[in-house]
């Protein structure tokens, strides 16, 4: 608000622009009559005045407030005098003088609509946007820039939709026109030919609306659903490339909604809205005009509704944005709830946990009917106070048309014609009005659509290194590293240690040693705090990423299979593999044999996510998927903990068979390992020990206490 002492000032100076004009008066002795002409041209001439004097007086930030009240403080009267001059139909005229009461009066009352006013639309230097709603417009609005930026491929049909917008909606203003002039005729004496050229006008209007409507809603869905394709294209690149501590925190469902729902929302909000504001926009001047041509009086009148609606809808956003925010967080539980009940069915059923998933969905369910239920009360009132605004202008806007009509200032059709364009005008101006603020509240939408679509990854790029020759040694320099999730807990403490070239090498140790944080690092899921994972001696993120990634392979403890066939899932990622190269690689990994027998062989489908296979054969078939690459570097995690003895022997046979592969074995059964070239015991994240199965069993420390400890295990559970 500006400071008090400049609205005093700016009143002091307008108190004696109306002494001044009195003692003008005076000095005509009462010949001179202020009529509506020169009230309006007196007015105008303070406007000026004050408005300068506003600008010297009001604080910088406070000069648009200032300015509206003085706009309001000058016109008011020149506009009072002339609703007062359509309702009376005679002019009035202040005589002899202007009262101190009605220079008051005028004050005050320009106080009050000027705070109604401000209300209902808060300007930019009203206290209700204050620095950081600002922002946040500028913001909205930088984003649908960056949505139409978006749309830039697409400005042939979108400027084709357009063209036809701006068709459709001047032809749809001109329907009542027509409608007016049918409906004179036959109220008047009937004339055959203006009535079939009024007819004719009016099919005409409405034949080429209706079809320029057609073409723009056929083209802006065109271009709608190829912005859609393109974002949804983008987003999904990137979320290809982030590093997995943040699919760890962002949970799969909300990664999903934002690909699907939200970037539909973005555009189909976004998109809909400026079709809805030119739309409204072409409408309004058209109608505007038409309806001027008609009456003034009844268009003044129409325009007073606005400004009551708009302080309404002001009320009722406030309101629509809080429930709107609250079920769109009850919807995402919701779907959360669903997606990790039906996911995880198997678990559900085993901990006979149903009646809870049931109970947690309902409770849910009834959060969000709530509110569903409170928002429709909100919505009904909001719709009848409306209602009630509407209607009673209506009724206003009758009366004086019937007052025009009697004093032949207006026919009937043309009455008929307004009331048309009336009811579509008031339309019009309230997408006017409200669509530019439901653009940038929809706008929020892309927000998070932008915001995962701009995210950069939190590894270090990788390099371009491709080195024709590797010899696949691999180094831990000093490793200490922590999940992002959990900064304050280290899973790797200083960590030393070395992967000899085409050796084998097992990680073992107790649960929670960090074995798998050392795989996770070699695949450069995560980056280390400290130190440095070294491949051949130089640091794994100088090498390019393809590169590594052909280099490498690792088949885990639970491996992710996609729904698809066998042979699918086996050259998955490759592109032209021969039926030879996948045979053999399932040979290597001891599944052929249970494939042949199969119906389809190696088109057999392994169903989602290969829920039609056991775990072990889950795990054979991803054995295959690594050695059909040939990797330099093979990592087993738990790989074959699944697998018969038999089956497991036959795999570690072809894998030791395998000259200068650099191999990463990790296993808890320590038979298994027995006959790696290394083994490295871990526990609390830190290298224990290291040697051969030999030398570790002489030394007589953790790895023999741990290897007798399993071994009495077993022999218990064998008695
Ligand atoms: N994704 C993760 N986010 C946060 N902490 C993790 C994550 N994975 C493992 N940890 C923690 O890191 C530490 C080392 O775990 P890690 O999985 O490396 O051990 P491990 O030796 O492979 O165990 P196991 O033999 O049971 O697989 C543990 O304290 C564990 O709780």
């Amino acid at each position: 608000m500006a400071h008090p002492i400049a609205y005093v000032i700016v009143l002091c100076c307008d108190l004696t622009l109306w002494l001044s004009l009195l003692t003008g008066l005076l000095w005509f002795e009462g010949t001179f009559r202020l009529d509506l002409i020169w009230l309006s041209a007196f007015r105008t001439l303070s406007w000026v005045v004050l408005n300068g004097a506003s600008s010297v007086v009001g604080y910088k930030s406070s000069r648009p407030l200032l300015k509206h009240w003085v706009a309001l403080l000058c016109f008011l009267p020149a506009a009072y005098e002339t609703v007062q001059t359509l309702f009376s139909g005679t002019q009035r005229g202040f005589t002899p003088v202007p009262t101190l009461g009605m220079v008051v009066l005028n004050a005050v009352a320009a106080t009050l609509v000027y705070l109604v006013w401000e209300k209902a639309f808060p300007s930019n230097g009203s206290p209700k946007k204050d620095a950081k709603n600002e922002r946040k417009d500028q913001e909205a609005k930088a984003l649908l820039l960056r949505v139409i930026h978006y749309s830039k491929p697409d400005f042939l049909y979108l400027g084709a939709a357009f063209l036809f917008l701006i068709l459709a909606a001047l032809f749809e203003s001109c329907i009542p026109y027509y409608v007016g002039k049918v409906t004179d005729v036959l109220s008047g004496k009937y004339k055959h030919g203006k009535f079939k050229w009024a007819i004719g006008f009016m099919s005409l209007y409405s034949f080429g609306s209706s079809m320029f409507t057609g073409l723009r809603g056929g083209l802006f869905m065109c271009s709608l659903s190829r912005l859609n394709k393109r974002i949804r294209h983008l987003l999904f690149q990137n979320l290809m490339k982030q590093e997995i501590s943040f699919f760890e925190e962002n949970k799969p469902g909300s990664l999903t909604s934002r690909l699907v729902s939200d970037t539909d929302k973005m555009g189909r909000s976004v998109a809909m809205n400026v079709n809805i504001l030119l739309r409204s926009l072409v409408k309004t001047c058209g109608m505007l005009v038409s309806m001027l041509s008609l009456s003034w009086q009844l268009t003044l009148l129409t325009c007073v509704e606005m400004p009551i609606l708009a302080l309404l809808q002001n009320y009722y956003n406030i309101f629509y944005q809080f429930k709107r925010q609250e079920l769109q967080d009850c919807k995402a539980e919701i779907e959360q709830l669903a997606s990790s009940a039906i996911g995880a069915v198997r678990t559900v059923r085993s901990f006979r946990a149903e009646a809870q998933e049931q109970k947690g969905y309902e409770e849910a369910l009834n959060r969000k009917l709530q509110i569903q239920i409170r928002k429709g009360i909100y919505s009904a009132v909001h719709l009848l106070l409306r209602r009630f605004v509407t209607v009673s202008l209506r009724v206003a806007m009758l009366l004086l048309g019937h007052h025009l009509i009697s004093s032949g200032q207006l026919s009937n059709g043309s009455l008929l014609a307004f009331v048309l364009y009336q009811k579509e005008m008031v339309t019009s101006m309230k997408h006017l009005v409200f669509v530019y603020g439901d653009i940038l509240n929809t706008v929020w939408s892309a927000e998070k659509v932008f915001q995962l679509l701009d995210r950069r990854p939190k590894v270090r790029e990788a390099g371009d290194l491709v080195p024709k020759k590797l010899e696949g040694k691999l180094t831990f320099e000093n490793v200490t590293f922590s999940y992002p999730c959990r900064p304050n807990e280290k899973a790797l403490k200083s960590v030393n240690l070395e992967l000899r070239e085409g050796k084998m090498t097992a990680l073992v140790g107790p649960s929670g040693g960090g074995k798998s944080s050392c795989i996770s690092l070699l695949q450069r899921f995560y980056e280390p705090q400290e130190g440095e994972v070294l491949l051949d001696g130089v640091p794994l993120h100088h090498y390019q990423h393809q590169y590594l990634r052909n280099q490498m392979a690792a088949v885990s403890q639970n491996p992710e299979l996609f729904s698809g066939s066998v042979r699918y899932n086996i050259e998955y990622g490759l592109h032209g593999c021969t039926m030879e190269k996948i045979m053999e690689a399932a040979r290597r990994a001891s599944i052929d044999e249970f494939v042949c027998r199969l119906e389809q062989g190696y088109d057999t489908d392994v169903g989602e996510c290969g829920k039609q296979l056991s775990s072990g054969q889950k795990q054979c078939i991803a054995l295959a998927r690594a050695l059909i690459r040939h990797p330099k570097i093979l990592i087993l995690d738990e790989a074959t903990s699944y697998l018969d003895a038999n089956t497991q022997h036959a795999v570690q046979e072809t894998l030791s068979g395998s000259a200068g592969q650099t191999v990463l074995v990790v296993a808890h059964r320590l038979q298994t390992i027995e006959k790696a070239d290394h083994i490295i015991f871990m526990e609390n994240g830190m290298v224990m020990e290291q040697g051969t199965h030999e030398h570790l069993m002489a030394r007589r420390r953790r790895y023999y206490q741990l290897r007798e400890k399993l071994f009495t295990l077993d022999s218990d559970q064998q008695n």
